[in-house]
């Protein structure tokens, strides 16, 4: 069994990686020249790398000609919501045309893979509290061009199964982390500041944006276990929302970073981390994933917190 990882040097390609060498999966993973390996080094002697430009196609077709893989977890993506403000059209561009790209190459192919491809809860945008917990049905009202470049991505894979029969499974997750998560994201970048308080290396001041929003958080690896049985079970063509179905407000998920460290430290907020317009509250309902393939998370949120904070810990 050939599994294709887009973006596998990335933090969820990490993972997916080291559940899939753990299936006996023999694993390749696409990397671009200036992606970083650190966190993949440990798996090298494991994996296979490609270079592969997602955005270009004649990259794209010769890569799958190449590898013809069984199984594609398609995770390759800008995925900071801030980075969508600033520059739109690299995020659409990024999000959209790769995923064009992978998919003409599988249909040209004629290769019967299966392939997952992350679509996310920043779907569903503006939410109205009597539509909690968000089902797959809900309206999408996106609130950014991340948000639109990830709606483009899940109809083009609803459209691409019906149109040519592209065995697509659309999982729309939900805010996931743990370690080696990205700085920027606001789980990771609280950690750290903790961390670099902890270390002397930064002043005993955490700064913080908007501290309203509520998010569904689940460990990433129980995501990239529900991404493996999206392709085991998930029926072609259908979106499946990946949640844990609690919330926190980010003001409680900071409390309880807080009090898993020593140091006393001075909450300020950054009118910089504020944004445009913010996604209020993402809750998910996960029953119909949940229904298809047995999936439910296993690790709890204090845990993947307390990792968090550890990997943070470890860093040099
Ligand atoms: C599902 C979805 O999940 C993620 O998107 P996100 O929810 O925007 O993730 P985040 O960690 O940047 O922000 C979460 C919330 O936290 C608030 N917040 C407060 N203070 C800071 C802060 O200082 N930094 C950041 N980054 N956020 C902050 C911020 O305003 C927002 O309300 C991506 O994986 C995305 O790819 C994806 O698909």
């Amino acid at each position: 069994m050939k599994a294709l990882v887009t973006g596998i040097s990335g933090f969820v390609g990490s993972h997916m990686a080291e559940f899939l060498l753990r299936q006996g999966a023999e694993v390749v993973g696409t990397i671009r020249n200036r992606s970083r390996m650190d966190h993949i080094s440990h798996l090298l002697k494991d994996i296979r790398l490609e270079e592969c430009e997602l955005r270009d196609p004649f990259s794209v077709e010769s890569l799958i000609d190449r590898e013809r893989p069984d199984l594609i977890f398609h995770l390759a993506a800008q995925s900071f919501v801030p980075t969508s403000w600033n520059s739109p059209i690299d995020t659409i561009h990024n999000n959209v045309a790769g995923q064009v790209n992978l998919f003409e190459a599988v249909r040209r192919f004629g290769l019967k893979a299966k392939i997952q491809i992350a679509c996310s809860s920043e779907e569903y945008g503006q939410v109205e509290p009597e539509e909690t917990p968000i089902k797959e049905t809900n309206p999408l009202r996106p609130l950014s061009p991340y948000a639109i470049s990830k709606v483009a991505q899940d109809y083009l894979g609803y459209q691409y199964h019906r149109s040519y029969g592209l065995h697509v499974v659309r999982t729309i997750t939900f805010n996931h982390t743990g370690p080696r998560r990205g700085e920027q994201f606001v789980t990771s970048n609280f950690a750290k500041q903790i961390v670099d308080i902890e270390k002397g290396r930064k002043p005993p001041v955490l700064h913080v944006g908007n501290l309203q929003a509520k998010r569904d958080f689940t460990d990433v690896r129980d995501v990239v276990r529900g991404y493996w049985l999206a392709l085991e079970k998930g029926q072609p063509g259908e979106n499946y929302n990946i949640a844990s179905g609690t919330c926190y407000t980010i003001a409680e998920m900071l409390e309880m970073l807080l009090s898993f460290s020593d140091v006393r430290i001075e909450v300020k907020t950054d009118p910089s981390r504020l944004r445009p317009s913010d996604v209020e509250i993402l809750l998910g309902d996960s029953a119909k994933f949940r229904a298809a393939t047995g999936w439910q998370p296993e690790i709890p949120f204090e845990r993947t917190l307390k990792d968090l904070l550890q990997y943070w810990r470890s860093q040099p």
